[in-house]
């Protein structure tokens, strides 16, 4: 594998690029029965693959089959169907309306495809972060280069083999590796790429991207609070925290909520209600159970073990922080009242440690949180209406929901993506086209109503005419018409 990837160079990179782009260029993938035979190829390719590729995901990071067909596959399907019963629709140009300098005229917003597209791709959920957005790409009418993570490399390798063997080779490629590849990829000239990881990398492929001019997508992670107010129903709030924690690759996710804000006077029976449940969930020994993914490597459980050993935290755990080294599990951790300036509350967590902030009033919560860089999620449980309005108010975030976690991301009729520095540009659903598509404007105009005074000789009646129209004056526009002062 290494020596394999050692080939993979600048030159092998361009020559991949050329590949793709002449495929694009050919014209084929413009064409809708090309898009729909493609995203229909794709659908079959997860559903008669789906054993080997939950299979894969566990030996990559142990997920639960229950979460990989719920979060991965299940969604993937979703986008897929969507898409082939959308296309012609999202395909089709919007008429829209047009002004009065340009009559008689009709306009349009044509989709157009982008070209060639580059798509990397984060290792937690390998699938869906690599598939969901080769759909966009492909409905819209792009030719395709994927570059899966490194850190997943069973997915990796299937992904390679499932998608030479179900899509047009020509068109979809994906090119397996790690840093050495990814920056061989990003020496080219691309005409959008797709970054789903840290903001670390981010800002490299946006360094890249800023050499050719290439749009780019971020899809980033970041600190998603969790604000909990007092008169609610607390089990099925902690249900919906750990759900969305624990429950979603052990924490390894980039929505998963990574801190908790509630009151002093409220947070010891919120302590209590998440260890009975957490209990309810895990067992006893949670370092037994086979529903929560392993910590995915060695370097990330040497990450998540600093914060646990950082002298600001000692004492603060209430819950949990057992760890295994050789089996790479941490168990479901919850640490009380950590200094805001604590390693734990500056980085983001991506894993199964749960710190909770304590402030005097609910409200104060949102100095906190404000206080930080802009998360990609953000979640409120209250009964409150007024607190509500103003957690949707005053939080800018990625996304937000209220009174659950992580859920919004399934909604495909909402945007996902990120803002400041949880990403920049958005994804799913008919977003997803949109995101692979430039919008192109187009104006008809036929040879009739000349209007002879858009042409020089400019004269002093022409710009009264002009101002006169453009102001929305039509008694000015009659008197200038006529000659009258
Ligand atoms: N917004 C989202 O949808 C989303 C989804 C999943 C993960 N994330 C975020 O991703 C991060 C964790 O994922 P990760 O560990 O896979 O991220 P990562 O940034 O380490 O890796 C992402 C991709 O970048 C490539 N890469 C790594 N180092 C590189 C370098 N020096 N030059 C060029 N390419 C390089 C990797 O090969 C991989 O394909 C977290 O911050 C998480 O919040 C965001």
């Amino acid at each position: 594998m290494a020596e394999e990837r050692a080939v993979f160079d600048s030159e092998a990179a361009e020559r991949v690029v050329a590949e793709v782009r002449e495929s694009f260029n050919s014209g084929k993938t413009r064409r809708y029965e090309w898009r729909v035979e493609q995203v229909k190829n794709l659908l079959k390719l997860v559903d008669e693959n789906q054993k080997e590729m939950i299979d894969t995901v566990h030996s990559d990071c142990s997920k639960p089959e229950f979460e990989t067909f719920a979060h991965e596959i299940a969604l993937l399907k979703n986008s897929c169907k969507l898409a082939i019963k959308e296309l012609r629709h999202w395909m089709t140009p919007e008429k829209v309306k047009t002004s009065i300098t340009t009559f008689p005229s009709s306009a349009a917003i044509v989709p157009e495809p982008l070209g060639v597209v580059l798509i990397i791709s984060a290792w937690n959920y390998p699938f869906l972060l690599s598939l969901d957005p080769v759909v966009g790409a492909i409905a819209a009418g792009n030719a395709v280069v994927l570059k899966p993570s490194e850190i997943s490399p069973a997915t990796s390798s299937l992904m390679a083999k499932l998608l030479g063997k179900y899509l047009d080779p020509s068109a979809v490629k994906v090119i397996e590796g790690a840093t050495s590849e990814t920056s061989a990829l990003l020496e080219q000239k691309w005409d959008k790429i797709f970054y789903t990881g840290s903001g670390r990398v981010g800002r490299i492929v946006m360094a890249a991207a800023a050499k050719h001019l290439t749009p780019v997508v971020l899809e980033l992670g970041g600190k998603s609070p969790v604000v909990v107010d007092s008169q609610i129903n607390l089990q099925v709030a902690c249900r919906r925290i750990i759900s969305g924690k624990w429950g979603c690759n052990n924490g390894q996710a980039c929505i998963a909520p990574d801190y908790i804000i509630t009151t002093k006077e409220f947070a010891p029976k919120l302590v209590e209600t998440l260890k009975q449940e957490l209990e309810r969930f895990y067992g006893k020994n949670p370092m037994e159970t086979k529903d929560l993914s392993r910590i995915v490597n060695a370097n990330h459980f040497a990450r998540l073990s600093k914060l646990l050993d950082d002298d600001k935290v000692s004492g603060k755990i209430v819950h949990g922080g057992e760890r295994d080294k050789t089996k790479l599990q941490i168990t479901p951790t919850l640490l009380l009242d950590v200094p805001r300036d604590s390693l734990i509350m500056t980085e983001e967590i991506f894993g199964p440690l749960l710190p909770i902030l304590t402030v005097d009033k609910v409200e104060d919560s949102f100095e906190v949180v404000n206080s930080g860089t802009k998360p990609l999620a953000a979640y409120l449980f209250t009964n409150n209406k007024r607190l509500k309005d103003q957690f949707v108010a005053c939080i800018s975030a990625g996304g937000v929901a209220i009174n659950d976690t992580t859920l919004h991301l399934t909604v495909s009729t909402l945007p996902f993506g990120g803002v400041g520095d949880s990403g920049m540009g958005s994804y799913h659903g008919k977003f997803s086209f949109d995101a692979f598509s430039h919008k192109k404007a187009v104006l008809y105009r036929s040879f009739a109503g000349d209007a002879p005074m858009r042409y020089p000789p400019y004269t002093k009646g022409k710009l009264r005419i002009l101002k006169a129209l453009l102001g929305g004056d039509i008694w000015g526009l009659i008197r200038a018409l006529l000659g009258w002062s």
